[in-house]
């Protein structure tokens, strides 16, 4: 190539990589419930800042591979991963991992909103306190974890209320609240629009949108076109397979593989 073209080119090549820095590398991972093997040699990367949808029929092992991203199986006798999930250059399958510190880390909502049975106010500090956060602090944290999510114009004239006292809709970006609080690196969504109405489940969605900016996201959903709204990149799973994975534009659009295409055009699952 000539060298003045070289030198003006848009695309660097000084070095500069496109493909954007993976806030976690999963490699080979597989995934057991006793002798029943429900993930099978799952190689994956979630992009710093983007949101990745995990999508499949029913049973295919998404809520699995969410759950091991934050060890939550540990919880469960019987259940066992191997293989590498890679945070911040840890394996944190390793024995030795401080299971609080990754939970801090990498936080997770669930389908069905768990607000603390407490005030708005305490579901967010309760949290914070135990990390240490100082009283004086504290009003200024949970008013950006509620601005966060979205649901600080909604709530800020009754924070004393209880939180269960909220819409669906508002117990869930609570949550989303709760777990953007203490300042985690990832979050795990699993379907945290599948309860609720429209309205709620767009605002969740524009949250997602924000929240992108500032955390890794990956999410579960059964949904099709809420994949595609919120999602930057898409893994298909199958059986406990991963069977592909990309821009989200491309797996809808142009999936490579026959299954992929028969999932997303509604052929099966
Ligand atoms: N506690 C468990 N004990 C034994 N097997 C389990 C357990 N939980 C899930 N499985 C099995 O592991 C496989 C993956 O389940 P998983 O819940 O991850 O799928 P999924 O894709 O999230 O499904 P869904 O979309 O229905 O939530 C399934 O075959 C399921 O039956």
């Amino acid at each position: 190539m000539d060298t003045e073209i070289r030198e003006r080119s848009p695309i660097s090549f000084q070095g500069i990589d496109p493909s954007p820095k993976a806030r976690i590398s999963i490699r080979n991972l597989e995934f057991f419930y006793g002798q029943t093997r429900a993930l099978k040699g799952i190689d994956l990367d979630l992009p710093e800042n983007q949101v990745t949808a995990f999508i499949g029929p029913s049973g295919c092992g998404k809520s699995t591979l969410l759950r091991i991203l934050n060890r939550m199986y540990d919880l469960y006798p019987n259940q066992r991963a191997t293989g590498e999930v890679l945070l911040d250059g840890q394996n944190i399958l390793e024995k030795g991992t401080d299971l609080n510190r990754l939970r801090t880390k990498v936080g997770m909502v669930f389908q069905k909103p768990t607000p603390f049975p407490m005030t708005i106010h305490e579901n967010i500090a309760f949290g914070l306190r135990l990390m240490g956060v100082a009283k004086s602090e504290m009003d200024g944290r949970v008013e950006a974890a509620l601005r966060g999510a979205a649901l600080w114009d909604e709530v800020k004239d009754k924070l004393t209320a209880s939180g269960q006292s909220l819409s669906g809709g508002q117990q869930q970006r609570l949550c989303i609240a709760r777990t953007i609080a203490v300042e985690p690196e990832v979050i795990l969504l699993d379907e945290p629009a599948s309860a609720l109405d429209p309205i709620s489940t767009g605002k969740i969605e524009e949250t997602i949108h924000q929240l992108k900016e500032q955390f890794t996201i990956a999410i579960v959903t059964h949904n099709m076109q809420q994949a595609s709204r919120v999602s930057d990149r898409t893994a298909f799973m199958y059986l406990g397979e991963l069977i592909e994975e990309g821009e989200t534009a491309q797996i809808f659009t142009r999936p490579r593989n026959e299954q992929t295409s028969d999932y997303i055009t509604g052929r099966f699952g």
